[in-house]
């Protein structure tokens, strides 16, 4: 039997006043074993982001049925839903960006601070360390992030994102502002990631990006289609 860590059937997402909404999403389906990397294109405006959200808790299907870790969506509460976004999940989404006037350490430290409250500092800067030597940028921990040149911004915001060992990573074109060696950089961290075990999903306009990812599906108006 597979092991299906996402299960979306009919998912619907409307914005907007009753009278005249926008039908973001349209009738989209999304299956997603555990382990698997995939990748989410499409034009701007077709219905991505507002994908990627639904899928990380973030916002509401409007009609639909969604099972996330074998669980219905419906049956959580906004509490457990925050604990299962904070606990399971690692987003490299473009709108959580950077703190620039924090340190590295102190931005990769951030996740510790609603989740693992309870584990020990040593401990919590151990594994932050750890992650910023696997990524390659550990001489960078005391930088201030505004210092720091692309390729190591979305190293930082990657570390941020794993360093509560999530089971699952959403990332919404994080090679967008890259160039194209730093791009397959950081698409091999995704890829090292995914092989340790990490079930990844990456929205990308760029089509070497997307040929990192095991299955690629497109978004067209709203509905996702299947391309390989
Ligand atoms: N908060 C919102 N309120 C109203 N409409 C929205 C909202 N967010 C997105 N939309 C609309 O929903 C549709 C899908 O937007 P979405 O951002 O998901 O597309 P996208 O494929 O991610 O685009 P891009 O590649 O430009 O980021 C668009 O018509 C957009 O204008």
């Amino acid at each position: 039997m597979d092991d299906f860590l996402i299960e979306m059937e009919g998912i619907e997402k409307y914005y907007g006043k009753k009278e005249n909404p926008i039908h973001a999403i349209r009738g989209s389906n999304l299956k997603i074993c555990k382990g698997s990397m995939i990748a989410i294109q499409g034009v701007s405006g077709s219905g991505k982001s507002t994908l990627l959200n639904i899928l990380g808790l973030l916002d509401r299907k409007s009609a639909g049925k969604y099972k996330l870790f074998g669980i219905d969506v419906e049956q959580l509460n906004e509490k457990k839903k925050a604990e299962m976004r904070n606990s399971k999940i690692g987003f490299v989404l473009q709108e959580f960006a950077l703190i620039e006037k924090l340190t590295v350490m102190e931005n990769i430290r951030i996740p510790f601070s609603y989740s693992k409250k309870h584990m020990k500092w040593r401990l919590q800067n151990k594994i932050a360390r750890d992650i910023l030597v696997k990524l390659g940028i550990e001489d960078k921990e005391k930088e201030l992030a505004a210092n720091l040149s692309g390729g190591q911004r979305q190293r930082v915001a990657i570390a941020r994102a794993i360093v509560n060992d999530p089971e699952l990573i959403l990332a919404d074109e994080p090679t967008g502002a890259l160039d194209t060696i730093t791009s397959m950089e950081i698409m091999s961290i995704f890829k090292a990631l995914n092989q340790s075990g990490k079930t990844i999903i990456i929205v990308t306009h760029d089509n070497e990006v997307a040929q990192f990812c095991s299955k690629i599906y497109k978004m067209v108006d709203g509905k996702l289609e299947v391309c390989n």
